[in-house]
């Protein structure tokens, strides 16, 4: 599903690595937690699967891809199967929950009936029911990142990034959305995670991968932040590496150990399941399938238009990421828009 081989990323005026010859496989239906003292290169882990930036050396494999094969013109369309949350929310404040969710849809040109049904859908699930008419300012921040996760799944992307999706928000409300996450997980999407959270890491003892100077020097199927805090041996891929990278393996440790297990454990459930059908209904339903099988169906004309195709410029690749609009680095537009095109991108709004 995402493969590493031999990937190193040294960002252009530095001299030390961000990602030294990292070589990892993560495999379809995963939960991953990345986690590494400040700098050892997690955002830039998740930035090259999202092909925001290109690796130096080693390749890359997403879905099936090689990413270097992609060309920048089919970049949104490749992006469209990754979902990417980020700390800071990063909503579009001037448009309600409903459009900042049907933002995405939009963006690919869904049609208004898709967007009717889906839109409210996911803010459901991730317990938003009803509130798909207030603006990001009148939302807790743990409401917010919740809209900006419904965000990233409406669209059933395979994968979903999230870097430090947790790091504004209270211990109950961190707990919560771990519980939406290990939900969306459930249903089949592939998670990567990046985080300081230790307790959230140990509560979970999903697979921990740590980075330290870039390279990867633990890679455990059901770990804790920290060696010896998961289930059984930590299998420490390379205890020297930091040392060779020039300077001692400093164990990891939380940074802001805020959410405890105690948190984790009483955490309600951010999410709300969809109605279970029962048999009866659904044996209705086939009924009326059935029935109406034979009878064609006159494609009604989407009372949308679709959107115009994404600008397609010839150099995008080389712009940073810091000059990509929301919409780019959600991967919904081709890169080469300027900052004004789908307002602007903001914060936490408290
Ligand atoms: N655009 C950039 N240009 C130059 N150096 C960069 C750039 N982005 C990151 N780096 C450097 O690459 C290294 C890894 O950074 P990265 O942001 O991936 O770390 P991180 O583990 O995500 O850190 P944090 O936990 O603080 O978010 C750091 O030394 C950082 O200074």
């Amino acid at each position: 599903m995402i493969r590493f081989d031999n990937v190193t990323k040294v960002y252009p005026g530095t001299q030390r690595p961000a990602l030294d010859d990292v070589d990892v496989e993560i495999l379809r239906g995963e939960f991953v937690f990345l986690v590494g003292a400040s700098g050892s290169g997690k955002s830039t882990f998740l930035r090259l699967i999202l092909k925001e930036e290109k690796p130096s050396s080693g390749r890359i494999h997403v879905l099936g891809q090689e990413l270097d094969r992609i060309s920048s013109r089919k970049v949104p369309f490749f992006r469209r199967s990754l979902g990417v949350v980020f700390q800071d929310f990063r909503l579009l404040p001037n448009k309600n929950v409903f459009e900042n969710v049907a933002f995405t849809l939009r963006v690919i040109g869904k049609s208004r009936g898709y967007i009717h049904q889906a839109v409210p859908d996911t803010l459901k699930l991730v317990g938003l029911d009803g509130k798909g008419k207030r603006m990001p300012h009148e939302l807790s921040g743990g409401e917010q990142q919740r809209v900006a996760i419904a965000r990233a799944i409406v669209n059933k992307p395979q994968i979903l990034l999230a870097d430090e999706p947790t790091g504004n928000l209270d211990p109950v409300t961190s707990a919560g959305i771990m519980t939406l996450l290990e939900r969306i997980n459930a249903g089949g999407t592939t998670i990567v995670m990046a985080t300081h959270e230790a307790g959230i890491v140990d509560q979970m003892k999903r697979r921990v991968i740590e980075l330290s100077a870039g390279e990867v020097v633990r890679d455990e199927s059901h770990g804790g932040y920290a060696v010896g805090h998961g289930e059984g041996d930590a299998e420490v891929v390379d205890a020297g590496a930091a040392a060779d990278a020039g300077g001692e393996p400093a164990p990891v440790t939380a940074a802001n150990p805020k959410v405890t297990a105690a948190v984790m454990e009483q955490a309600p459930p951010l999410y709300v399941e969809p109605e279970a059908q029962d048999e009866v209904t659904e044996a209705a339903a086939a009924v009326t399938a059935a029935a109406t099988s034979a009878i064609p169906i006159q494609a009604e004309p989407d009372p949308e238009p679709d959107l115009p195709p994404a600008p397609i410029i010839p150099d995008a690749e080389d712009l940073v990421p810091e000059q990509l609009t929301l919409a780019e680095r959600l991967g919904l537009r081709a890169p080469g828009g300027t900052p004004g095109d789908d307002e602007q991108e903001v914060g936490p709004t408290r």
